[in-house]
């Protein structure tokens, strides 16, 4: 497994030179673009890794994940789909204009910036600091990191430039979608997308859904199956927003992607994989992650379909 994955990176590194870094998070200009890095963790425990999957970057996008867990946890699927569609998008996935125009009236899915910062607004807890630490501990448990913590520069350099995030939000706010002060709902989805993590951490959130719920290295239940299979569902559907069609034909697993560069998959009953690449495609998808996940479903025919 170890040799396949290294042949898979180096087979890659050539498509690095044709994205971008994603400048619109000056911060974020910082990151190598030509890193490259995989890890994969099995159902049975075992990790395997390859390239740069050592490098920290922050979860960005990812983090809309583990928000939508833990709302429908906290109020049901019912609620949390009241407020916010479960449709693929066809717009950027910080659209204004989608967010009035489409039929729903409401944002299309929790995977797109004006659903994920809807979602935060549904989370418990009494004040800001209670519902980032809800969502920093559970992160912690669903990686097996205790050790997580937001990439302070990163965090502030998104919250002084997040003016289109603002935009949805008050936009949202005005609807009634969101309720709760903007500016504190805000706070939270810019530290939660600033959680750095490394390859390894993102493999095994995707090896817990891949599992069902069940942490494969402590056998410890974390999620309903059901849960799982609504969230896996979306991220099929909406996790590489304007790109999920072209994903799930090319490669066909589960995926999120965010624009530090981290692509997190979940090969049901197989895998998690988590895949670093920070040099970007148009709609903000890692463009090396993108192929290397192509070669390696290909490779081990992961499809689901
Ligand atoms: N696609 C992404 O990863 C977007 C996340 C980023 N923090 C934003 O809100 O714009």
């Amino acid at each position: 497994m170890k040799r396949i994955l290294e042949k898979i990176i180096n087979d890659n590194r050539v498509w690095v030179k044709d994205g971008e870094l994603a400048s619109y998070i000056p911060e974020l200009l910082n990151a190598d673009k030509e890193a490259l890095g995989i890890c994969i963790t099995t159902l049975d425990g075992e990790e395997y890794f390859a390239g740069d999957h050592n490098t920290k970057f922050t979860i960005q996008s990812i983090s809309k994940v583990i928000t939508l867990m833990l709302a429908i946890c906290d109020n049901g699927k019912d609620y949390v789909f009241s407020k916010i569609g479960m449709e693929p998008t066809e717009s950027a996935f910080n659209s204004i204009t989608n967010l009035e125009s489409n039929e729903l009236k409401k944002p299309l899915n929790p995977m797109i910036n004006a659903g994920a910062i809807a979602v935060v607004s549904m989370i418990d807890g009494e004040n800001k600091e209670e519902k980032f630490n809800r969502i920093l501990r559970f992160a912690m448990k669903i990686t097996g990191n205790d050790s997580l913590s937001i990439n302070e520069q990163v965090y502030l350099s998104e919250k002084a430039t997040g003016d289109r995030n603002r935009a949805l939000a008050y936009f949202m706010k005005s609807m009634d979608i969101m309720e709760g002060e903007v500016e504190n709902i805000l706070d939270v989805y810019f530290k939660q997308c600033s959680i750095e993590i490394n390859c390894r951490d993102i493999a095994r959130i995707g090896a817990m859904l891949a599992n069902d719920g069940v942490l494969p290295w402590n056998n410890q239940r974390v999620l309903s199956r059901e849960v799982t299979r609504i969230i896996k569902t979306i991220m099929v559907t909406c996790g590489m927003y304007d790109g999920s069609g072209n994903f799930a034909v090319h490669i066909g697993i589960p995926a999120k992607s965010g624009v530090g560069g981290g692509v997190m998959a979940a090969v049901p009953r197989r895998m998690g994989i988590g895949v670093f690449g920070p040099a970007l495609d148009k709609k903000g998808n890692s463009i090396g992650g993108i192929k290397v996940l192509e070669e390696l479903s290909r490779e081990l025919d992961l499809s689901i379909f």
